[in-house]
């Protein structure tokens, strides 16, 4: 079954044509890595997955993008709701200045939940599911900025598990992490698609190699190829893919 499918989508940054009739079918609960050289469209295409690009002047976006049957550029879709459905982890940990617990609970609070119990169950439920529970459980009411980069950066993914998406967009969601850190995201990234659908973008290639179940190589804002990792990094049929994953671009 697929959660994301995409049909020639064009994406225009004023007259600069960035996306180039781009169309795939992501499967549920499955891992896609987007890969390719800097400036081939990958985040752009990635934030049109939860109309990220909205918030940018001049934009113009045509296609279709259904995620989980929906066409989420219809006239009447909240993108309240679709950003709830769609959760986003960024590069760099992006906490609040909140308490570990508020982080966590903050997209609860601005649903309107009050329930005291409900909020503590599901912080403690996404902090366990994003790793972190042990390291954070006896200082839920220090700041979210005592925290280690590695550790914020679980507290952003746990704050996006809260609201229950049911796709999970990380954009280089370890580029500014240690390695150890890295590896415990990774690990994370591998254990929550039994939960979720995840899109990654790295530009880390044994990353997409370790996590991703699917990869897609961008060029110059078209998709190239898009198949099984292991496909495409050891029997790619684009010329492309094959000089960008031996490192001869990019
Ligand atoms: N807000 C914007 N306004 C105008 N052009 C943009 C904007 N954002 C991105 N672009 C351009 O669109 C192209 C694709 O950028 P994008 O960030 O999607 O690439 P990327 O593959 O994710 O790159 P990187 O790996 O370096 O993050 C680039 O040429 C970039 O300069």
């Amino acid at each position: 079954m697929n959660s994301i499918e995409t049909k020639d989508v064009h994406l225009y940054y004023g007259d600069f044509h960035a996306l180039k009739g781009i169309s795939t079918a992501l499967k549920k609960n499955q891992v896609t890595a987007f890969i390719g050289p800097s400036g081939c469209g990958k985040s752009t295409y990635l934030r049109c997955f939860n109309r990220m690009n909205d918030l940018i002047d001049n934009v113009k976006i045509t296609g279709e993008i259904l995620i989980d049957e929906v066409d989420i550029y219809q006239k009447n879709i909240r993108v309240d709701d679709l950003r709830k459905h769609v959760g986003m982890v960024f590069q760099k940990p992006n906490p609040f200045p909140k308490s570990i617990f508020e982080n966590v609970a903050y997209g609860l609070r601005v649903d309107g939940i009050s329930d005291k119990a409900f909020i503590e169950e599901r912080v403690e439920r996404s902090l366990k599911q994003a790793a972190l529970w042990e390291e954070v459980k006896d200082k839920l009411k220090k700041s979210a900025f005592e925290l280690s980069g590695g550790q914020q950066q679980r507290l952003c993914i746990a704050r996006t598990l809260a609201i229950e998406p049911s796709v999970v967009l990380m954009d280089e969601p370890a580029s500014a992490l240690d390695p150890i850190s890295t590896a415990k995201i990774e690990e994370l990234i591998y254990e929550l698609k039994k939960d979720y659908t995840i899109v990654i973008v790295t530009h880390n290639m044994q990353q997409a190699g370790r996590v991703s179940d699917h990869t897609a190589f961008f060029y110059l804002g078209e998709l190239i190829e898009y198949g099984k990792t292991k496909t495409i990094f050891t029997s790619p049929k684009d010329q492309r893919t094959q000089n960008y994953i031996t490192g001869r671009f990019g």
